[in-house]
């Protein structure tokens, strides 16, 4: 057996007995071959494959990978050196196949032979700081300026070039192009939703249809007849005149829990506005986001315009590469939609970044709430796409003398409503107590699959799940944004009581985000209005529905501000208009006669 040239500084005799102590393993591509926090029992030699070493993240939408390892890669050496627990996941990206030494085998060598067992030792530490040492040079890449990436200055230029090409575009041929794009997406809609839910196992095909026909129709049917750049108004008393210009290049992320909507919504914005557009696709849709840029450069090549006005990140991506587009010099704005590691890193690049934060919304159900209303809206919102929204409810902040109604209302609309005892071993089962988040594997599973996998049955079909709760500010999954289709259900008795928990809820996650009252009372919902700290106050609306627009006159859009509540610059559904500068042109002002001077 040929040892890999990893052992060259062995002697012939100590490589024989490592030979001997190593074990053949193949992984199956996208096989787990260890897990963060795992107890480090081995470290593996790369023979032939790629593995993916990721950190296990408690938000879905920030990129996770670390970097790809290939053949003659070591792997697992960290946890078998300092006996603690595995420090990221390593994933089989391809079918691979390694040899593998038990830290059992190691410590009974170094009973056996401590030379050898040495010798090996001192292999896999230089394994080890090979590692830190390149992770030195990439923090410093990171912390001063990113290293020109000849990937990321191609990209950047051909986007340029294309948006100087388009800058002078009449509207109406804008709109067309907008047009065509927008049936060619209809068109998409539903293959493309069934596409992601295969890539992504997250979410539910049908929802993901209207979803992606909303991200076209609606948001096309917002932006067509608006002056996109140019000369927008004139104040003829004040002398002043707007002008639109185009940002230029538009760097967009993309999450994987809407990653088709996203796309075509951050398209159309940004063409609107004659900016060329770079996305930026999650890792985990990157087989979604080819075919969405396929179809959109096959429109762009029809329409006689520029292909490249947008253009996608084909490469697989990581932390490193989304921070060099980010803080590239070519790029405008940064218009970024994901976790919140994903929107700070956006804010830190240096570049103009619209960011947005997460969602997790008390939805007030006022005494004199239309209950049954309010619950087959809440149903209806929680359960669209398996929970993904962020702007759906996430707490149900119900007044103690409805509750009983509320909830035979709730359950009538196909909610588990759990009883204490359900409640405690549903959070045993979906709770990562190492995180308190719900599990990743929850994020965006039907309510069905949930239940069952948790033991919990019910004589109907079960839409969403609502866990009763109390909560004592502490650190809570309950209280927390729930990506899921979960609600927690709080009592409270009276307005002030009700408002003091949302603010509370919102201190906690979501400030920024969204806030939702069911109430008739006009006065109510004015001070509900006036008190939360959110971006939108949706009433009598579902959530998910409201905050795109669908069942609100919000504008449509999949990129929510959270003003600076959220720590965003904008309170904004993000649309054309936050993707230009607005020049103003001011022509001298005659003094009046009657104020001279
Ligand atoms: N930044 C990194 N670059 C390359 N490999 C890493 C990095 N972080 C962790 N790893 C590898 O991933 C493994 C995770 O388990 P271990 O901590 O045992 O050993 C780790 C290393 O082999």
């Amino acid at each position: 057996m040929s040892l890999p040239g990893f052992f060259d500084a062995l002697t012939e005799e100590h490589r024989q007995t490592v030979a001997k102590l190593l074990v053949d393993v193949e992984f199956e591509a996208g096989t787990t071959i260890f897990t963060e926090g795992d107890e480090g029992d081995a470290a593996y030699f790369i023979d032939e494959g790629e593995v993916r070493i990721e950190r296990e993240l408690p938000e879905v939408d920030t990129e996770s990978v670390l970097r790809y390892e290939g053949a003659g890669a070591t792997l697992g050496e960290v946890a078998l050196l300092d006996r603690l627990p595995r420090s990221a996941t390593a994933v089989a990206e391809t079918p691979v196949r390694a040899r593998t030494i038990s830290t059992a085998d190691l410590d009974d060598l170094a009973r056996r032979d401590p030379a050898a067992a040495l010798g090996i030792t001192q292999e896999l530490a230089r394994d080890a700081t090979a590692k830190l040492r390149r992770l030195t040079e990439q923090a410093s890449d990171l912390m001063f300026a990113a290293a020109p990436d000849p990937v990321v200055d191609e990209l950047v230029g051909r986007a340029t070039s294309a948006q100087a090409a388009f800058a002078d575009w009449p509207e109406d041929r804008v709109d067309a192009l907008l047009g065509r794009l927008t049936s060619v997406f209809l068109e998409h809609a539903q293959v493309l939703a069934e596409a992601t839910v295969e890539e992504t196992h997250i979410g539910d095909a049908g929802d993901k249809t209207l979803k992606n026909m909303v991200a076209a129709q609606g948001v096309y049917d917002s932006l067509v007849g608006k002056v996109g750049a140019g000369p927008i108004a004139t104040d003829e008393a004040a002398q002043v005149t707007e002008i639109a210009h185009a940002v230029g290049v538009v760097f967009g992320l993309v999450p994987v829990t809407n990653p088709v909507a996203t796309a075509y919504f951050k398209t159309l914005i940004s063409l609107k506005s004659r900016n060329a557009v770079i996305l930026s696709f999650h890792h985990a849709v990157l087989g979604v986001g080819n075919r969405v840029g396929e179809l959109i450069r096959q429109v762009l090549e029809e329409e006689g315009a520029p292909s490249d006005l947008v253009l996608w990140v084909e490469k697989r991506g990581s932390r490193k590469l989304t921070q060099q587009f980010m803080s590239h010099p070519g790029v405008g704005l940064v218009l970024a939609t994901g976790g919140a590691a994903m929107v700070q890193a956006a804010y830190s690049s240096g570049t103009p970044a619209l960011g947005v934060g997460p969602g997790n919304a008390p939805c007030w159900i006022a005494p004199d709430a239309d209950l049954a209303a309010a619950a087959g809206s809440i149903v209806m919102s929680k359960s669209f796409d398996n929970g993904v929204i962020c702007g759906a409810e996430h707490n149900l902040v119900v007044d103690r003398s409805v509750r009983d109604d509320f909830v035979a209302q709730l359950e009538g609309q196909g909610a588990a409503v759990l009883s204490p005892t359900e409640a405690e071993s549903f959070l045993a089962a979906v709770v990562d107590p190492a995180t308190n988040r719900f599990r990743g594997e929850m994020i965006g599973q039907s309510a069905a699959t949930i239940a069952s996998f948790t033991g919990i049955e019910r004589p109907f079909d079960i839409k969403v799940v609502v866990v009763p709760a109390e909560w004592d500010g502490e650190d809570s999954a309950l209280a927390g944004e729930k990506m899921t289709p979960v609600l927690s259900l709080f009592e409270i008795g009276g307005d002030d009581e009700a408002i003091a928990l949302s603010l509370r809820l919102l201190d906690f996650m979501g400030s920024g985000h969204t806030s939702i009252v069911h109430s008739q009372d006009p006065d109510r919902i004015a001070r509900f209005g006036a008190a939360m700290p959110t971006s939108r106050i949706l009433a009598n609306s579902p959530g998910a529905h409201g905050v795109f627009g669908v069942t609100t006159g919000l504008v449509p859009s999949l990129t929510l501000g959270c003003g600076t509540f959220g720590g965003n610059s904008t309170t904004d559904n993000v649309t054309y208009t936050n993707l230009r500068n607005v020049k103003r042109l001011a022509r001298l002002v005659q003094p009046d006669a009657d104020h001279p001077g």
